[in-house]
């Protein structure tokens, strides 16, 4: 079987031949856990657009407001208190969460419009 990423090199590097090899293979077995979080991240992801669809179609259905802004200032300070504890940037927990808000709240649109041909 294929998969997307058979051609992904997970040693490429512009520092290649630049930096002692052990230096390399360092940064090699640290760029090995940081390439399982961004996989981890992006299923993470999927599942929670795949919820987010569910939304979309409910609010299309019913005809509810694509954005809810009471619910978004609650799970503003919900993952901005998570990330303190979690010793991670809370304005960038928040700067994350806005973006990809951003994009469901477009999502919600583009189902909205097309309510109607499809189901
Ligand atoms: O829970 C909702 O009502 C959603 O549409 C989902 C969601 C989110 O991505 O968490 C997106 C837009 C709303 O403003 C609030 C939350």
């Amino acid at each position: 079987m294929s998969l997307p990423h058979d051609n992904f090199d997970p040693a490429a590097s512009s520092l290649s031949g630049q930096i002692a090899p052990e230096v390399m293979a360092e940064l090699l077995s640290v760029r090995s856990s940081i390439d399982n979080f961004d996989a981890a991240l992006v299923h993470l992801l999927a599942e929670r657009f795949k919820a987010t669809q569910r939304v979309g179609v409910l609010k299309a259905r019913y005809q509810l407001p694509a954005g809810d802004p009471a619910r978004e200032a609650a799970q503003i300070d919900r993952l901005r208190a998570l990330a303190e504890d979690a010793q991670l940037d809370p304005a960038f927990a928040e700067k994350f969460l806005t973006f990809i808000i951003s994009e469901v709240i477009r999502n919600h649109r583009a189902i909205s419009e097309n309510h109607g041909i499809d189901d």
